[in-house]
This record gives structure tokens, C-alpha cells and sequence, in this order.
């Protein structure tokens, strides 16, 4: 690691100097963030944030073996809808069925039930519409979804995973996107890992902020 890529939000231990302006590029590093009167600079890109979010949200899928994400945004930047694979309102992921083998009791299996996560997202959208946004999803999208991302009017798609990529509805999708001129692209992420470690926070730092909200509390 060299001395610039010391940037946590953690204080680094100072002797208690404020900075001079003839301080080394490596002794401003070294001192806290907080301290610091420049930007940051390893902050994350707008599609690195975006798919990172629709990774979030799929963290909240019940599905064992595919936990797909999704994330809507508009020319502004601002999301507009996110969504990930699930069964319906009403119908409980303890009742219905998360397998896909199940070849006795052909009800029995997920495909006929779960909303995939693109479908939530455009169902979820918090806009009047979608129409010229963007939609990043964790796994290319299916020929049903690609129907749904045509009509709903979004005119990019970012996946990640083409795991599917031999499978029919996935070259049907491709083929509705080229004729419906949405345009759509693999994003490699720059990042490895984008880790969020509550145990790296400082709370103490942070409760003397004059606004933190209290749960359930009068101040
Ligand atoms: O466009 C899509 C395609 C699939 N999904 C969901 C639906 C299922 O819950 C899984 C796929 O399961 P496999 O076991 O990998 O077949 O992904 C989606 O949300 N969007
Ligand atoms: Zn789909």
C-alpha cells in the first residue's frame, strides 16, 4: 500500500498538529481525513454505485442459487425504482416452492411464480415513468423482462453476470434489445470488493453529531 492510499475514514494517529501547507504529499496522507481540505479522491463512480446497489438489493433475495438485482436511474443520476427476485405480495417464500427440479410435481417449482428483479424495479419505480433511464441488473435480463424494459420505455441496460447466455431467453432478449435500439453493456467493476464494515465506524465520532436521528427517543 503506498503512503496516498492511506484514505479510511478512520482517524490515523496524529501528534496533534494542524497540517502547514508546506507538509509532504506522504505526511498529509498519513494524518485524518477529517483533517484534509481536498476531495477525496477514491470516491465511488456513478455505475460502480449503481451496481453495487443492485447487489445490495439482491442480498435481500430468498432465492438459493440466484440472487438477482436491480437498479433504475434516470439522465439525472437519480433512482427511480430497484428491485430483486421474489415471489409475489401475499404469496410466503416459507409456502412456495424456491427449487427448480422438481420433475413429480411439476407446481412445485420457482420459475412459475417469482417476480424476477427487473420486474420489481419497474413495478417499484418511484417517477411517472422510466423512459430513457438506465436499468443495472446483476444477470442479463430474461426475453419476459427484456418485453418489460422495451415497454417501459428504458433505453440502457448494464448487466454483470451472462451466465445464461446459452440459454434461449436470453438470446431472445439480445435480439428484442438490437431491434428496439436499447443499447446494453457488461460492466467490469474496477473495484474487487466494495466492503461496508459497520465495525470500522466510528460511533462515538458520530454521535456527536448534532442531528443523529434516535430511534423511539425525544431529542
Ligand atoms: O431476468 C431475470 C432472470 C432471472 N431472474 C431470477 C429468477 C430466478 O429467481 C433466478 C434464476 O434462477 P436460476 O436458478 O439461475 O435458473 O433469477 C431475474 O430476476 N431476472
Ligand atoms: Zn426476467
Amino acid at each position: 500500500m503506498s503512503d496516498l492510499d492511506v484514505c479510511e475514514n478512520k482517524p490515523q494517529e496524529t501528534n496533534g498538529d494542524s497540517i502547514g501547507l508546506d507538509e509532504s504529499p506522504a505526511k498529509i496522507a498519513k494524518t485524518s481525513p477529517c483533517q484534509r481540505d481536498v476531495a477525496r479522491t477514491d470516491y465511488l463512480a456513478w455505475d460502480e454505485y449503481f451496481m453495487a446497489i443492485a447487489f445490495l438489493s439482491a442480498k435481500r433475495s430468498k432465492d438459493p442459487c440466484t440472487q438477482v438485482g436491480a437498479c433504475i436511474v434516470n439522465r439525472q443520476n437519480r433512482i427511480v425504482g430497484i428491485g430483486y427476485n421474489g415471489m409475489p405480495t401475499g404469496c410466503s417464500d416459507a409456502l412456495f416452492p424456491w427449487g427448480k427440479h422438481n420433475r413429480a410435481d411439476k407446481m412445485e417449482n420457482k420459475y412459475l411464480y417469482v417476480c424476477h428483479a427487473e420486474m420489481n424495479a419497474i413495478l417499484n419505480k418511484n417517477a411517472s415513468d422510466v423512459r430513457d433511464c438506465r436499468i443495472y441488473v446483476a444477470l442479463f435480463p430474461c426475453n419476459e423482462c427484456a418485453k418489460l424494459i422495451i415497454q417501459a420505455g428504458i433505453s440502457e441496460v448494464v448487466y454483470m453476470s451472462d451466465k445464461h447466455a446459452h440459454k434461449l431467453s436470453t438470446a431472445a432478449a439480445k435480439r428484442m434489445f438490437q431491434a428496439a435500439s436499447v443499447t446494453f453493456w457488461q460492466y467490469v467493476p474496477k473495484n474487487k470488493k466494495i466492503v461496508i464494515d459497520f465495525s470500522e465506524i466510528d460511533w462515538n465520532t458520530m454521535s456527536q453529531m448534532p442531528e443523529t436521528p434516535v430511534k423511539n427517543g425525544s431529542s
